[in-house]
């Protein structure tokens, strides 16, 4: 098979969907990959390494997309649509449940579109999500502290404090892997630590895990009021796979928050939890400000630190990706219930339920679509 490998055009995004290694993956089970020029210098690969591992350089977005499976980073924005074609493969992060129009497009256009972050294992685990969510969750405390400062609009607050001083109040909503890595950062720092989920569970898990050194509560609005009035940073890090992130803060609990405080709505690229996120800020012009509190909500955070990023992601993504080039997506998919349950939209028919429900669209169980590959077996 040919694989194409386009460079991100998303504001800032840095990351690729390929390093010279996961090419070199690829031409070791005999397919070629096309990798269009300059696609890695944001991440620190260039031409020249992707050649060396037995990659061909094309010049244009064009012919990469051209390609019979297509690997990128981030989902495509609306300058990458006309490069859709019936058939085509397109394995990348899709977060379609916000995104009504690419889920149109990838409808009208006949893409099989297999998104990473549904990819799911028996246990829940999204393994194609997690390193991102590991870098974002990361990230979320040390822009919090950035934007904290007087210079940044912030409200001054040092979230370590000092001797005779309090420490800030780091306040995170979900307790997955984004809120689980959030408050690693946050409790290095010395900051107090509270941490809200639906999943009680989870919550003792991340009691043992922290000894003591942060606060768990039951996530349900009075718990959420309370310590939203209270927070200094507050982090949105909740998920529903697949779904639009549900609503948990109003704007009406934004206004208690003190002036010049912090909200990081990492889960704004499932449409954000948070009601005065009202839309996705990029990389260059990363916040605003509304009643006084500054709002920071990039979807792609891990574009920044993209040498990391890459390499994080890349790890997970190539090897289902070596198995969708050998196999085909329907023998890979039927060999793989996880990687099944990433094929979001194929021929035409939306597979996936939650994104199904989104935006109308009747939901066709994938099973239905891989008959014919059962027919063949
Ligand atoms: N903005 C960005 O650049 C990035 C965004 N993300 C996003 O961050 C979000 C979180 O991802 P993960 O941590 O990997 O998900 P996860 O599935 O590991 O964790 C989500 C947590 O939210 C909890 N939750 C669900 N409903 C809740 C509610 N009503 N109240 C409180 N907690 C609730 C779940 O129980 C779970 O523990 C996702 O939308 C993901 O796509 C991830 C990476 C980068
Ligand atoms: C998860 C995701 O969309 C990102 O890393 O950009």
């Amino acid at each position: 098979m040919i694989i194409g490998v386009p460079k991100e055009i998303k504001n800032n995004e840095n990351r690729v969907g390929m390093t010279p290694a996961g090419v070199t993956a690829f031409k070791k089970n005999g397919h070629e990959v096309w990798i269009q020029t300059t696609a890695g210098s944001g991440s620190g690969f260039t031409d020249e390494e992707y050649q060396n591992a037995g990659a061909k350089i094309v010049g244009t977005a064009e012919e990469a997309w051209s390609a019979e499976m297509v690997i990128k980073v981030k989902e495509p924005v609306a300058e990458e649509y006309h490069n859709f074609r019936e058939g085509q493969i397109l394995y990348t992060y899709l977060h379609l449940a916000p995104e009504p129009e690419l889920t149109k497009a990838l409808i009208d256009k006949k893409v099989t579109a297999i998104a990473y972050e549904t990819i799911q294992l028996d246990s829940g685990a999204l393994p194609l999500l997690t390193p991102m969510s590991e870098v974002a969750g990361r990230m979320s405390v040390q822009i919090g502290a950035q934007f904290l400062e007087n210079p940044k609009g912030g409200r001054g607050v040092l979230l370590g404090g000092v001797p005779g001083v309090a420490p800030g109040n780091v306040v995170i909503i979900g307790g997955g892997i984004v809120g689980t890595n959030a408050a690693k950062m946050a409790v290095g720092l010395g900051a107090n630590v509270t941490i809200l989920d639906v999943n009680i569970d989870r919550l003792r898990q991340l009691d043992d895990q922290f000894g003591g050194r942060l606060k768990t509560l039951a996530s349900n609005p009075f718990n959420i009021a309370n310590a939203v009035k209270e927070a200094d940073l507050l982090v949105g890090a909740v998920l529903i796979p697949g779904s639009r992130a549900p609503m948990l803060v109003s704007e009406e609990m934004v206004k208690t928050m003190q002036p010049g405080a912090v909200i990081v709505d990492v889960a704004i690229d499932q449409g954000g939890s948070i009601e005065t996120v009202d839309h996705i800020t990029t990389h260059s012009d990363p916040t605003y400000i509304k009643h006084g509190v500054v709002h920071y909500s990039v979807a792609n955070m891990p574009g920044a630190v993209a040498r990391t990023s890459t390499m994080a992601l890349t790890n997970v993504t190539i090897p289902y990706g070596v198995q969708i080039a050998n196999k085909g997506y329907k023998q890979a998919a039927l060999a793989n219930k996880a990687l099944a349950k990433g094929i979001n939209v194929v021929d035409g028919k939306v597979t996936y339920k939650a994104v199904a429900e989104a935006h109308g669209y009747q939901y066709v169980a994938i099973e239905e679509n891989l008959n014919e590959a059962v027919a063949a077996l």
